[in-house]
């Protein structure tokens, strides 16, 4: 459910996720929500080709499993929180906006 600080956040398309993909530049769609990871990558525990093989994509099964079966945890959670930036527009907006 969108709370009322989520709907005043930007909507950001797929194709606008799809161009922050690098390592200076990396962004990831968790659960709906777009997060631009950039400053917290040279912090992050896990292998590094891991983490950012999901940068400007849809990472929601990436963040949910580590890589091996085990969802990150309710802190990783509430740090993930500091670095949104948008909600990821949904594929149907997107066909939409298409037929326009
Ligand atoms: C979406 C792609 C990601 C993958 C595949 C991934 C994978 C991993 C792996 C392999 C570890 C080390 C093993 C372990 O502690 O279980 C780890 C730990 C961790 N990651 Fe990620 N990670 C991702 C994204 C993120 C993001 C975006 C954040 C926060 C901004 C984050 C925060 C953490 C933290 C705090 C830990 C320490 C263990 C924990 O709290 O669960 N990770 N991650």
């Amino acid at each position: 459910m969108a709370d009322e600080a989520d709907e005043a956040l930007p909507v950001i398309t797929q194709e606008e996720l799809a161009r922050h993909d690098q390592p200076e530049d990396c962004w990831k769609a968790i659960h709906g929500k777009v997060y631009d990871i950039t400053d917290y990558l040279p912090r992050h525990p896990g292998p590094p080709a891991l983490v950012l093989h999901w940068c400007g994509q849809e990472s929601t099964e990436a963040w949910e499993t580590k890589g091996y079966g085990m969802p990150h945890s309710d802190a990783a959670g509430i740090l993930l929180e500091d670095y949104l930036i948008g909600i990821l527009e949904e594929e149907e907006a997107s066909a939409d906006r298409q037929q326009d």
